[in-house]
Formats: C-alpha cells, sequence, structure tokens
C-alpha cells in the first residue's frame, strides 16, 4: 500500500530530525526534494564529535574523519558557521552520518553519547607570538568544552588539539577531577604533528621516503618542550652533531616556520588536520580492540617527575593503557630533556592553578 501524504511527510520529518537533532532550520522542506531520504547512514562504528570544527584545522579534520570507515557519526560543533561546513560534508559519499551543532545552547546535543572528542578550538599564533600567548583565550575555551564533556560523554577519549598543549591537557585535567569523572588514560593532548615532521625531515636527510621513518618524540608541545629522539629512530641510523642540531631545531621550530610563512594567516591547519586524523585513527582502533596500537601523546605520565608527560602510549578500549618509558638517550638528549622538563613544569603548574585559584 502507498504511504498516505501525511506519513510521507512524517516519515521526512523523523529524517530530518535524526539528521539535524537541533537545527531544525537545516532541515527544512527542502529536504522533500532530496531523493536520499531513505538512507540509512552510520555502518557499526564510533561516534565522533570535534569542537572548532569550522576552524583552519576543522574543517579538513572533519573531512578526513567522514572519510574513516571507523566512524559511523560525526558530530561538527562550533561557535561560527557549523551548519555551513555540516551542510557541505555530509555530501560526502561515505558511511559516516553527519551532523552540525552552533553554539554553546548547542553542545550537550553535540557531546552526548560521543566516544571520541577532537577538539581544535581556540585562536591560533601569529608571527611573533608563543604557544603560551594563547593562553589567556584559549583556557577558558577548553574549560568550557571540558565542563561540557564531563557532564554529557564523561567516558568519551578526548584528543586535545588546542593551544597550548602543554597548559590546555592539565585545564583538562583539572576540570574532569572537579566533576568526579577524571580517567587520566582518557585524556591525550595530541603532538603526533611534531612526530609528522620529524618523519619528514628526518627522511629527507636520510633520504627516504617518510613512511618507512619512525620518531619517537617526547616532552610536550611548544619550543624545546618538543624533545625528537634521534638515538631512537627506525630504521636504526645515526646522525652527525651538525645533522643532530639541524633536526632537533627544525622538530622544535616547525609550528613557527608555518605561522611565519603565512604571515599572519593563522598556522599549521591542514598538516595538523592530517596529524589529527592519524591520532585519532590510533585511538579508535584502540577503542576497537586491535593489539599492538602505538603513538606518542601527551598525557598523565609517570616517567619523569611531571604529572604529564609526551611519549609513546599504547592505545586499547580504555584510552591510553600503557605509558612507556622513554629507553636510553644520548647525552645530546639527556641535556634537552632536563630544558623540556624546566619549561613543561611551568606551563603545566600553569593549567593546574587556572582551574584552582
Ligand atoms: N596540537 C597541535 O599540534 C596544534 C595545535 N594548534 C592549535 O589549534 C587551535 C586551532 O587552530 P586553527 O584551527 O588554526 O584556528 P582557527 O581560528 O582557524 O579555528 C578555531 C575554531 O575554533 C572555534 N572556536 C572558538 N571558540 C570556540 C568555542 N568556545 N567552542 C567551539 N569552537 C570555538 C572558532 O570559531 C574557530 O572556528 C589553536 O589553538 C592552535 O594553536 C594548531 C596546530 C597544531
Ligand atoms: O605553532 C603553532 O602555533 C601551532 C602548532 O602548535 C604547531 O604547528 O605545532
Amino acid at each position: 500500500m502507498q504511504p498516505s501524504g501525511a506519513e510521507v511527510h512524517q516519515r521526512i520529518a523523523r529524517i530530518s530530525a535524526h539528521l539535524y537533532p537541533s537545527n531544525p532550520q537545516m532541515g527544512d522542506g527542502s529536504i522533500l526534494e532530496r531523493t536520499n531520504c531513505r538512507a540509512k547512514g552510520g555502518a557499526a562504528g564510533f561516534k565522533v564529535a570535534i569542537l572548532g570544527a569550522a576552524g583552519g584545522i576543522g574543517q579538513p579534520l572533519a573531512m578526513l574523519m567522514k572519510m574513516n570507515p571507523l566512524v559511523s557519526v560525526l558530530h561538527l560543533y562550533d561557535v561560527v558557521n557549523a551548519p555551513g561546513v555540516t551542510a557541505d560534508i555530509s555530501h560526502m559519499d561515505t558511511g559516516a552520518v553527519v551532523r552540525g551543532f552552533l553554539g554553546q545552547s548547542e553542545l550537550e546535543g553535540a557531546l552526548t553519547g560521543m566516544d571520541l572528542v577532537i577538539i581544535p578550538a581556540g585562536i591560533p599564533r601569529k608571527p611573533g607570538m608563543t604557544r603560551d600567548d594563547l593562553f589567556k583565550i584559549n583556557a577558558g575555551i577548553v574549560r568550557t568544552l571540558c565542563e561540557g564533556i564531563a557532564k554529557c560523554c564523561p567516558n568519551a577519549i578526548v584528543n586535545l588539539i588546542s593551544n597550548p598543549v602543554n597548559s590546555t591537557v592539565p585545564i583538562a585535567a583539572e576540570v574532569f577531577k572537579k566533576a568526579g569523572t577524571y580517567d587520566p588514560k582518557k585524556l591525550l593532548g595530541v603532538t603526533s604533528l611534531d612526530v609528522v615532521r620529524a618523519n619528514t625531515f628526518v627522511a629527507e636527510v636520510l633520504g627516504l621516503d617518510p613512511r618507512e621513518v619512525e620518531v619517537p618524540v617526547v616532552g610536550g608541545h611548544a619550543g624545546v618542550t618538543i624533545l625528537p629522539l634521534l638515538s631512537q629512530v627506525k630504521p636504526p641510523c645515526s646522525f652527525t652533531h651538525e645533522e643532530t642540531e639541524y633536526l632537533t631545531k627544525r622538530i622544535q621550530d616547525g609550528g613557527t616556520e608555518v605561522v611565519e610563512a603565512k604571515k599572519g594567516a593563522g598556522s599549521a591547519t591542514l598538516s595538523m588536520a592530517y596529524a589529527a586524523v592519524k591520532f585519532a585513527d590510533v585511538c579508535l582502533k584502540g577503542l576497537r580492540g586491535d593489539a599492538g596500537v602505538v603513538a606518542c601523546a601527551f598525557v598523565a605520565s609517570q616517567v619523569t617527575e611531571l604529572p604529564f608527560f609526551a611519549s609513546k602510549v599504547r592505545l586499547g578500549r580504555t584510552g591510553a593503557e600503557e605509558v612507556y618509558q622513554l629507553g636510553p638517550l644520548n647525552e645530546y638528549e639527556r641535556i634537552g630533556l632536563e630544558k623540556a622538563k624546566k619549561e613543561l613544569a611551568e606551563s603545566i603548574q600553569k593549567g593546574i592553578s587556572f582551574i584552582r585559584n
């Protein structure tokens, strides 16, 4: 029997409400003309939210996550332009269902039920600024978003990209502690761009394909706190002192190199989206229960005397299930580690104090 006109309207309204739960204006009558209204959408997979999805990182990150077969539902949240980015990305013929959420009043809808939350919300650097100069504005943004996570999806894995990561991760930890939801395994500061850069620059020097190179980068994510362990590069190789100095400095200053090249138009966005997706994919594979999933991240740690430190971690069903020791360091790296720890201690304390005081 053919459905009645009223039944067809009801069916479309249901689909529209499913796709745009808190943006009814995005599911207006125009959907009547669409031919895909019987789409099931969302095969088995994970639910992922991106907070800051309309930004320089957020947009390519959203596009790449829409292409990830492990993602069944993708929520795009921002305080501006989320509907436009959502409409655009939702036309991609990949499995994930995309939904947009605009502004603080829709944060709850964006977060409820999520398995993984990726946060690239916040202002980027301009030439002459340090990442710490972003603290004033980004600290408050991260606090608000993490309060939402504690309330709506306290079990989600959080990938925190917003700078200064060395302080925003401690901020997030304090917010979760206050809310009684803190699970150190689930809070990961994203340092994968440092690894991506290190692999690229080391491959250039060695004349190798970057896909064959693995460089552990430990410490934190700002200047001297970024510590590439060139003595542990795979495949095993050695560097002259000059090469070590050149590579260490280039990896540590990679972000500044992009900020200066962009001349005031922001910082790394495309390589960051790539690195964030690589890292998110590793987190999702861990959640799925894949064995031997390892990546570098800035996490709660007992590897040094500091409460947070970036190093290799093993991702599993509950997040960062194992944090690896640093392994043997050479003299150059030992000196670098002391410098890194000094700056890191201050940045971590600044983040903690922001919430406690
Ligand atoms: N961890 C890392 O390796 C890297 C971190 N970053 C950092 O990522 C952050 C974002 O960089 P871009 O995307 O280039 O900046 P952007 O300015 O292009 O985008 C940021 C987005 O965040 C949104 N936003 C602002 N306040 C918000 C709030 N309260 N809730 C939700 N969204 C909000 C803005 O509307 C904007 O769309 C910066 O802090 C930057 O320093 C950038 C590159 C690498
Ligand atoms: O340098 C910046 O401000 C952005 C960033 O963290 C990076 O590119 O590593």
